[in-house]
């Protein structure tokens, strides 16, 4: 109820809200009676109650419009991280994000809310319990995680107390619920083709798998409390489940939700990273003549194969963070939510 008056007649911006987090964003900022812009690159849903601004972020001319009479916007647009593009990803999250930083003090918008990504913090080793002090990745794994780095930095230097401009940083963790896009349809690809019959390594590596509705509370209540003083200006918090699982007791529950048979074999995880490093060699080679998305990366063995998960425990001190949805009931509505990606039994 006291969340619900704070946001009464508040106006937001979503800066990629035609996304899978953002339409989720749009939905509960929407129940919580805010007003809500969407600013994104394509319109992707119908919605009489948001009003939609198309333009690409990297313009800021293009996103004034979006930004004006607001207070806060949440920034959770990125190219796919599958899309694998060294410069979109350095246009997009980088220079993009200092448009929208420049655009948002032009409009007088006093708040930006980005959504980062734990992964800043990961280099393909164990992370157990990881808190937000952690360094930055000195290796980044991929373009797509250097390029949130160099993002998260832009954001959370550009808080400016005196200019009553505030900023700070969700970090989430493997976001999975209805409409993903990434997770379960790449995981039931891979497992058509019959690429999921192996567990890479003993299979024990913890894991923060976070459901969509519980980072969306996360950057609401990031919002809320992000003002003048408030521990959050300039600083980053991890949202997760906080219920860490193994990897691929994880995966194995999606396959057999949704009738495919779960992996059984064990390849050591070393060697699935050699040969995942192998096919990045030639398919680098062959780069050329062809191109080929490969299922197995180095950043998915990395993931499939290492624990990684982070403690959320700064969001519940700060902002009163807690999950609003537990792991067994996101998994259970996300297998209902894909009756198309079901197997037919036999
Ligand atoms: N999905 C995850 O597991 C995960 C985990 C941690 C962090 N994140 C971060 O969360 C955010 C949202 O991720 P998502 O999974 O919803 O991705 P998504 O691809 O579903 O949504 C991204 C949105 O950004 C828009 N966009 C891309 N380039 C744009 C541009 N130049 N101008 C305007 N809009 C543009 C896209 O059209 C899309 O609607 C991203 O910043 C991502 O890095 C995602
Ligand atoms: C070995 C396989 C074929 C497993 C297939 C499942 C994978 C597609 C997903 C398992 C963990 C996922 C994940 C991401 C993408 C999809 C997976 C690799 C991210 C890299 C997406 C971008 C986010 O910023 C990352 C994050 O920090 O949360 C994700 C980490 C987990």
């Amino acid at each position: 109820m006291a969340t619900h008056l704070r946001s009464v007649g508040k106006k937001c911006t979503v800066i990629g809200g035609s996304g899978f987090l953002g339409q989720h964003m749009v939905e509960q900022l929407l129940e919580k009676g805010y007003m809500v812009n969407v600013f994104d690159i394509q319109k992707r849903f119908e919605n009489d109650r948001v009003q939609f601004f198309l333009g690409d972020l990297c313009d800021k001319e293009a996103l004034l419009p979006a930004l004006q009479g607001v207070s806060v916007a949440f920034h959770c647009a990125s190219p796919a991280p599958s899309s694998d593009n060294r410069e979109l990803f350095y246009k997009v999250n980088f220079m993009g994000t200092k448009a929208v930083i420049e655009a948002c003090k032009e409009a007088g918008v006093q708040k930006l809310v980005l959504t980062s990504s734990a992964s800043v913090v990961f280099e393909g080793t164990d992370i157990k319990n990881g808190s937000e002090d952690l360094p930055y990745a000195k290796n980044p794994i991929d373009y797509y995680t250097e390029t949130k780095i160099l993002q998260e930095k832009e954001v959370l230097s550009a808080n400016d107390p005196c200019n009553n401009f505030f900023t700070t940083a969700i970090r989430p963790h493997g976001i999975f619920g209805p409409r993903d896009p990434q997770l379960v349809p790449i995981l039931i690809q891979a497992a058509k083709s019959g690429k999921m019959k192996f567990i890479i390594g003993d299979g024990k590596n913890l894991v923060d798998f976070t459901y969509v509705e519980n980072v969306v509370h996360g950057h609401i209540l990031a919002a809320e409390n992000l003002q003048k003083d408030s521990p959050l200006c300039g600083k980053a918090f991890h949202i997760t489940n906080d219920e860490p699982v193994p990897f691929w007791a994880f995966m194995s529950r999606i396959l057999t939700g949704l009738n495919y048979d779960p992996p059984k074999y064990h390849i050591p995880y070393w060697l699935a990273y050699y040969l995942a490093l192998f096919l990045s060699l030639v398919l680098w080679l062959l780069s050329p003549l062809v191109t080929i998305k490969p299922t197995f990366t180095l950043m998915r063995v990395a993931l499939a194969g290492t624990f990684h998960y982070y403690s959320c425990e700064r969001a519940k001190r700060d902002m009163g963070y807690k999950p609003v949805v537990s792991l067994d009931e996101a998994i259970d509505r996300t297998l209902q939510s894909y009756p198309h990606l079901r197997q037919a039994k036999a």
